[in-house]
């Protein structure tokens, strides 16, 4: 038992969002095929007379650093499990993206659970891991495991899918974040009265992704919650645009976005994309990064 651990864990891109009817729980049932992305935060969990979160990153100033944190709610939960006092100073080191839709939130609660568990030697089991992080929100699950994954439910229950060969994607940061359930909710205000069929994973999507087929995945990307993030912010249909004039295969929203993702035909495409991107002025910053990812791994 050490007394700090780091854990390193990645952000992801949602390569296909597909979105069925409000439940009575106010969750939507989901086919959402996960994809970990090498964009990382690092969680670091320090012994601590009490529990104190700090966050360092170009982006921290909007991470809440209260008991609402989802790093802080993964210590207090897994030391509630163990009837431990959850006394730890957690830091985040930030790199993905606040509200953005890249599950940076959901990663720094799988990476400090992974350390708390690690510090405290409490040796909770995958299955217990993943509970935990069910809890914590329907993304957590996956920060975890990373690679490729399946998530149904409300994407916390999760199938490995299989990702053959290397993806490229350029993500370009929006200024601002969009808050997830204002999207969900915009997205059943667009569909008021629609009947909406229940969501299922596209065949041709999932070959693609296991044979690390480029084009005939970008040809497949889809995310239902597009037209409601682009109806709350629709400056967004310029930087689609710009990555598909800039070469992109093919560009999407991520997730509940504001963070848009492009996949590009290789590394140099990639590069191309980016900085044809940054120059459009139609994003805040514009990053390459490769997939898939490793989940949460202590370093
Ligand atoms: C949309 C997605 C796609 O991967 O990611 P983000 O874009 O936020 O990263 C996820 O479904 C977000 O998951 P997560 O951010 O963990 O959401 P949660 O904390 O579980 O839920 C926050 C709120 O989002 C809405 N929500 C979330 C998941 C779901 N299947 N149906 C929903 O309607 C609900 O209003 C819920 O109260
Ligand atoms: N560790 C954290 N990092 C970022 N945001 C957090 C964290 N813990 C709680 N939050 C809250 O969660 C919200 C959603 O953040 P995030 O997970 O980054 O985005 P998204 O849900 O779009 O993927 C933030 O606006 C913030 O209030």
């Amino acid at each position: 038992m050490s007394a700090t651990v780091t854990v390193r864990v990645p952000a992801k891109v949602n390569v296909q969002l597909a979105v069925g009817a409000a439940r009575p729980d106010g969750f939507h049932d989901l086919a959402n095929v996960f994809l970990a992305v090498g964009l990382y935060d690092e969680v670091t969990v320090t012994e601590s007379d009490e529990l104190r979160v700090t966050c360092a990153g170009p982006d921290a100033g909007q991470v809440p650093l209260d008991r609402t944190n989802l790093a802080a709610r993964a210590a207090l939960a897994l030391a509630e499990r163990y009837g431990r006092r959850p006394g730890v100073h957690l830091h985040i080191a930030k790199d993905i993206p606040v509200a953005g839709g890249m599950a940076g939130g959901s990663a720094d609660g799988a990476a400090a659970l992974v350390a708390c568990d690690a510090l405290w030697g409490t040796n909770a089991s995958r299955e217990e891991l993943l509970d935990i992080c069910a809890e914590l929100g329907s993304d957590v699950p996956f920060s975890l495991v990373g690679g490729a994954a399946l998530g149904t439910g409300r994407g916390e229950k999760l199938r490995p899918l299989e990702a053959g060969g290397t993806f490229h994607w350029v993500f370009a940061m929006a200024d601002g974040g969009l808050s997830t359930p204002a999207v969900f909710r915009e997205f059943d205000r667009l569909n008021e009265g629609v009947r909406i069929p229940g969501p299922t994973a596209s065949d041709e999507l999932l070959a693609a992704l296991a044979k690390g087929d480029a084009h005939t995945l970008a040809g497949a990307l889809s995310n239902d919650l597009q037209p409601a993030a682009l109806s709350l912010r629709p400056s967004l249909a310029d930087t689609l645009a710009a990555g598909r004039a800039a070469g992109a295969l093919a560009g999407l929203v991520s997730g509940s976005g504001p963070t848009t993702a492009f996949l590009a035909a290789d590394a140099e495409s990639a590069t191309a994309v980016a900085r044809a991107l940054l120059a459009s002025g139609t994003c805040r910053a514009a990053r390459v990064a490769e997939s898939p990812a490793v989940g949460a791994t202590v370093v």
